[in-house]
């Protein structure tokens, strides 16, 4: 018996430098800038597509330029108070953006057709807002926290009938991408406060909506252009395994190449992490693991039709009350004067549990299902057959696993930390790892920008402790241990 040679394994090329960004992101992109800025230039990002940006995703619909994933900046600035980076950053380039009035330019529809319960949608509006009252109480009496559907219970705001359902959802699911009983009550009303209100040091309560046809991401890809050198850029490139120590971080490529680095920042989404698309060596311990699988990684799903012509609401938003919650509810008119006047383009969003549930189904039964729904809300309209239909797949998606990441009740303050801390040389950051801004563009800016702090101070200037973390957390038990 002849033994075949064993095969030559292709040359194993490695490159070596300071600091590894895995994740071309905003979180990713925001991190490289900061460490130039610093005098550190000997670092790459190292990104599975074919351009920067990450989840800041364009699409061709309608022969438009259509937004995949985030649309808004939220929050933007008032008078001289603290800005959203975003905001700053898209004036600074140029890109086009729109005031959309999500609370005042609404419609109302159930299976019956237009039905007007704007009454019920304001009163969702106070009901929210006394929820975030109520969180603050608790912060300030030290009292744990629960679910945002305990918070509405114990206002008596529990929604009623489908009316009040889908005025609910417009408020809370819209945003978090997740069920009041999936949400910490706490976290979700500091998210709130923190981006909207300006009295607790938000932006202001504004969504200006990127109508720009070269793409919301165009803000962070100019901004990139302004510093990056084409050999700091590394697209194309899927990481497979990351291993870390003390001294050092290596990084394989599904490709086969190795880059070490002195360190490196992960910046992949928390799906990725929870998904073990990239696997740890050695495998990431027990305090990160519980972190990263107790955080949740919702998903929000934006499904585009385009129609020969408009035949729906002059309003921008409309409500979609279903006997079924969650169920089409949100409904956008992009062929609007203030968008994009002659589109055709109609979008509506699905959110959380919904979201699995149809990236799961073929393309025609969604919009089947889609189309029974706009029959239902214009019975008196002979409906045409959609010219096209379109939607993204976050959750199955291997490079993301969902849109973004959502606090559960059973998250504590010391999960947050551990989901952020440092193992040896490599660090963490990407929307999920922001305190006050998880979930929003803005909070993948401002921990790229922070956590790339922290790495330029220990290469610098030598201070280089482990950012703070907790191996065990304790006593948010259900039973007393006694
Ligand atoms: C549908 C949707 C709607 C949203 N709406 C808004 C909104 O209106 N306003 C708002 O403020 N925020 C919104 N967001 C959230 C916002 O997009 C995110 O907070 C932000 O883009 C996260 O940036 P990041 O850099 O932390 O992560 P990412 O953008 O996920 O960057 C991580 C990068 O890592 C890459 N990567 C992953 N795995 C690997 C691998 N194995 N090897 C190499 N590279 C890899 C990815 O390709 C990606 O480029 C929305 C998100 C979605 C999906």
């Amino acid at each position: 018996a002849t033994t075949a040679p064993p095969s030559p394994k292709p040359p194993a090329t490695t490159k070596h430098h300071q600091v590894l960004i895995l994740g071309g992101g905003v979180t990713g992109v925001i991190a490289a800038r900061t460490l130039h800025e610093r005098g550190i230039d000997d670092f790459v990002i190292v990104e599975a597509r074919n351009e920067l940006g990450g989840r800041m995703q364009t699409a061709t619909f309608a022969n438009r330029t259509i937004e995949q994933g985030p649309n808004w900046i939220q929050g933007t600035q008032e008078g001289n108070g603290p800005a959203n980076p975003i905001f700053t950053l898209a004036k600074k380039h140029g890109v086009k953006t729109q005031f959309n009035d999500w609370f005042g330019s609404v419609s109302t529809f159930d299976a019956t057709g237009a039905v007007d319960f704007l009454d019920v949608f304001d009163q969702s509006g106070d009901d929210f807002d006394n929820l975030t009252v109520v969180a603050g109480a608790r912060v300030d009496q030290n009292l744990v926290d629960l679910s945002a559907r305990t918070g509405y219970g114990l206002l008596k705001a529990n929604a009623k009938n489908a009316h009040a359902s889908a005025s609910e959802y417009y408020q809370f699911d819209w945003e978090y991408a997740q069920t009041p009983e999936q949400s910490s009550l706490i976290a979700s009303s500091w998210g709130n406060n923190f981006t909207y209100d300006t009295d607790q040091g938000g932006f202001s309560d504004d969504n200006q909506m990127s109508i720009d046809q070269r793409g919301f991401k165009t803000l962070i890809q100019q901004e990139a252009n302004e510093f990056l050198k084409p050999q700091q850029m590394l697209l194309n490139s899927t990481v497979k395994s990351i291993s870390y120590s003390k001294s050092g971080v290596t990084v394989t490529l599904v490709n086969g190449q190795t880059l070490t680095g002195d360190y490196a920042l992960c910046t992949f989404s928390l799906g990725v992490l929870q998904h073990d698309d990239v696997s740890f060596k050695p495998a990431l311990p027990d305090f990160k693991q519980e972190a990263i699988q107790s955080m949740v990684m919702a998903t929000y799903t934006k499904i585009f039709l385009q129609f020969p012509k408009k035949f729906w609401f002059d309003t921008e938003m409309a409500i979609f009350a279903d006997s079924e919650r969650g169920r089409y509810p949100v409904w956008q008119s992009l062929d609007h004067k203030n968008f994009l006047p002659g589109s055709g383009i109609l979008f509506v969003t699905v959110t959380g549990d919904y979201s699995v549930r149809i990236e799961a189904l073929p393309d025609k039964q969604v919009k089947e299902e889609v189309m029974g729904v706009v029959r239902s809300m214009f019975p008196n309209v002979t409906v045409p057959e959609p010219l096209d239909f379109f939607f993204p797949r976050w959750h199955s998606n291997p490079l993301f696993r969902g849109s973004y990441s959502n606090w559960p009740p059973a998250f504590a303050s010391q999960h947050l930390d551990n989901l952020r801390a440092n193992v040896g040389r490599l660090y963490f950051a990407g929307e999920a790892t922001s305190r006050k801004y998880f979930g929003f563009l803005h909070g993948a800016y401002f921990e790229g920008l922070d956590i790339a702090t922290i790495m330029a101070n220990c290469i610098k200037e030598g201070s280089c402790a482990d950012m703070e973390h907790f191996a065990n957390i304790n006593n948010i038990l259900p039973f007393e241990n006694n």
